[in-house]
């Protein structure tokens, strides 16, 4: 083709008439797709949620990740403009946008990997749980979606309350006869991210050289640190121990009260689901020795579903590891955790169920 008809190609597509038509007629997510020569090897991504706080960030993010040749931005508002937005990126990886249930099934069709930051999120005197009602059923939604179009596809589930979405998310998935156990993830990743943190300001380190494990869930008590087990070693007084794991458990809320009314954690977020996202994609990419913490399908508790470092492989979370040995102030801390654990995971699956 001449270079004035690329030219003229291209300039056609950027004028929007309609901001809230889809990818195939929407001419700024046309335009991004017309960047899109692709052919890098790599893998397939799409971001379900892309246009809030946590889902722009997390775009960007993942534009910026070498291992991904393909991110499909999927939102029910402004994902032409955020698309439009990171497309411009110079990186790798190809760019496209999706707005709109009628838009879902192109979003997800061959992909490989599926972040779910959709649904909203707390505000001060909010606990997670009070997200059930609205962010329920779009999880539901969403999942109908991945059965469909990409049942195979690894799937990072952060929208709250992780500890009932990741059950719904199965539950849809077993209706489907599309689930599989190991490929399924809650993200938990934040926490250890402010455990890492916490934990390293009292120890005076650099985060980067700590490694805290958090155990349970994603939701005040069930988010367990395990202070006993922290790389490298350490000990901590029982003060210590007292307040990281409170400042740890109660870091959503930290962030909360200090967005006071706009919004929870999205930036932080934002960066733990890159970096989970990104293990998650050199484990399907067959490194080896691939161990992060995550809440999945579990057998280490009488828990249906529990958080515990996992092996992430090309099939996902391919083996589930043992908490490994816990202290009193830890023994205690866990069955307060799956008390509360084992309630939200009910109500979860009984949404489906119902
Ligand atoms: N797992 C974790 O550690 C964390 C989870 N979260 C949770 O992540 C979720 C998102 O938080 P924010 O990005 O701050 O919220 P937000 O309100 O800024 O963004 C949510 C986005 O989801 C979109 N959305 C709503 N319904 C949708 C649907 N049916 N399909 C596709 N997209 C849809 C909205 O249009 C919006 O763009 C919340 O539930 C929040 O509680 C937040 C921080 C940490
Ligand atoms: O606290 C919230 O609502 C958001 C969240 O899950 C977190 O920041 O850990």
């Amino acid at each position: 083709m001449e270079a004035n008809q690329r030219i003229a190609r291209i300039s056609a597509h950027l004028h929007p008439s309609n901001p809230q038509m889809g990818s195939e007629h929407h001419p700024i997510l046309r335009a991004a797709d017309c960047r899109a020569k692709g052919g890098a090897p790599g893998f397939k991504v799409a971001i379900l949620g892309a246009a809030g706080g946590i889902g722009q960030p997390l775009s960007m993010l993942m534009k910026m990740n070498p291992l991904v040749s393909v991110l499909h931005l999927y939102d029910v508002v402004n994902a032409p403009g955020v698309t439009a937005d990171v497309s411009h990126m110079d990186t790798g990886a190809v760019v496209r946008g999706f707005l709109g249930q009628p838009q879902l099934e192109s979003a997800l069709t061959g992909m490989d990997l599926v972040i779910i930051p959709a649904g909203v999120p707390r505000k001060p005197g909010m606990t997670r749980d009070d997200l059930f009602n609205i962010n329920a059923g779009i999880v539901r939604t969403l999942c109908e979606g991945i059965a469909k179009s990409c049942p195979n596809a690894i799937v990072n589930l952060i929208s709250n309350p992780v500890n009932s979405t990741v059950p719904i998310a199965a539950e849809v998935f077993k209706k489907a006869g599309t689930y599989d156990p190991k490929k399924l993830l809650g993200v938990t990743m934040l926490d250890v991210v402010r455990a890492n943190t916490f934990v390293a300001e009292v120890l005076g380190l650099d985060p980067r050289e700590v490694s805290v494990p958090v155990v349970g869930g994603h939701a005040g008590v069930t988010i367990l640190p395990l202070l006993s087990q922290v790389k490298p070693p350490c000990s901590f007084t029982p003060e210590e121990t007292e307040y990281l794991t409170k400042r740890i458990q109660d870091g959503g809320t930290e962030v909360v009260q200090a967005k006071a009314g706009a919004g929870s954690a999205t930036l932080s977020m934002a960066y733990a689901a890159v970096k989970f996202a990104d293990l998650c994609l050199r484990g399907l990419k067959g490194d080896a020795g691939i161990v992060e913490c995550a809440f999945v399908a579990s057998q280490v508790t009488d828990l249906p579903f529990f958080a515990t470092k996992v092996r992430l492989g090309r099939g996902g979370a391919e083996e589930v590891f043992q908490l490994g040995p816990l202290n009193e102030y830890e023994r205690v801390g866990l069955e307060k955790a799956k008390k509360e654990l084992a309630v939200s995971i009910q109500k979860g699956v009984s949404f489906i169920k119902k």
